[in-house]
């Protein structure tokens, strides 16, 4: 419908998506994302897992952050069962000062969890287990479209742009976190209009495979 499967060769989409407004195109991709069965949801993220799991980027990074699918969002967490030991999962905590920023907190087996604003859960915040976001390695983002350079389109809060800005700034010689959207083939679109607080992700991976964007501003 609206995907243009960038991964690999890029097909021209039936349906651009500069044709639809960012929130006609967030209605109708979270519409497909919620009607997708249970098992057809986990069946293309564990797909989308395999694509990533086995490359160097992920097998080297000691602080990856995950999140916790909501509403048929594709499904990250069968990652953290295959990291190993050495590795820590982190789990975006909406900051409680405000700011509409993400804290990461630490998930392990003690983790305890609370619905935030939204009825998504997530952490405890505690000082004690939170990382600051430029000290994460690997962040894998929730997104509702991503197009062949890299912009990503999310649920509209504005949380991953505010939180990253930082990797916008040339100065930081930034490349960390590195950001790998984590999606469905169908949230892969031809273009997304771009705006000036986008902070382009570094790669998608999705049912279809694992794509590396050439989005490096520092
Ligand atoms: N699973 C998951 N966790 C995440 C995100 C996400 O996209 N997915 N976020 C990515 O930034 C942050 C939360 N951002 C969000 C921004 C807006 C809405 C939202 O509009 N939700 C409702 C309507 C508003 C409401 O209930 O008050 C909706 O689903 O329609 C949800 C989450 C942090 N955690
Ligand atoms: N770095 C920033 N500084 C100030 N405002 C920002 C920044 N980044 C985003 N915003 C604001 O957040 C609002 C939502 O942005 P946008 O629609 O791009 O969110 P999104 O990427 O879809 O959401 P999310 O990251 O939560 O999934 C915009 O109105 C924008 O003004």
């Amino acid at each position: 419908m609206l995907a243009s499967y960038f991964s690999g060769k890029i097909k021209m989409p039936t349906t651009s998506a500069l044709t639809l407004t960012n929130q006609q195109l967030r209605l109708a991709i979270r519409k497909q994302r919620a009607a997708l069965p249970p098992h057809e949801q986990q069946h293309l993220s564990h797909k989308a897992t395999r694509h990533l799991s086995g490359r160097a980027l992920f097998r080297n990074a000691r602080y990856i952050a995950l999140y916790l699918p909501v509403k048929g969002e594709a499904d990250p967490t069968f990652l953290r069962k295959l990291t190993h030991p050495r590795q820590q999962i982190y789990l975006p905590v909406l900051s409680p000062f405000g700011g509409a920023r993400l804290w990461f907190v630490l998930w392990n087996e003690h983790t305890r969890f609370r619905l935030n604003r939204f009825q998504i859960p997530e952490p405890l915040p505690h000082w004690r287990y939170s990382r600051p976001a430029r000290w994460i390695d690997l962040v894998i983002t929730p997104l509702v479209a991503v197009d062949k350079h890299g912009s990503r389109l999310g649920m509209g809060g504005g949380f991953y742009d505010r939180t990253f800005s930082f990797k916008r700034i040339p100065a930081n010689n930034s490349r960390r976190p590195y950001l790998c959207g984590f999606a469905y083939a169908f949230q892969q679109v031809e273009s997304l209009p771009q705006q000036p607080w986008d902070v382009p992700l570094d790669a998608v991976t999705s049912d279809c495979g694992f794509f590396q964007f050439n989005t490096r501003l520092y």
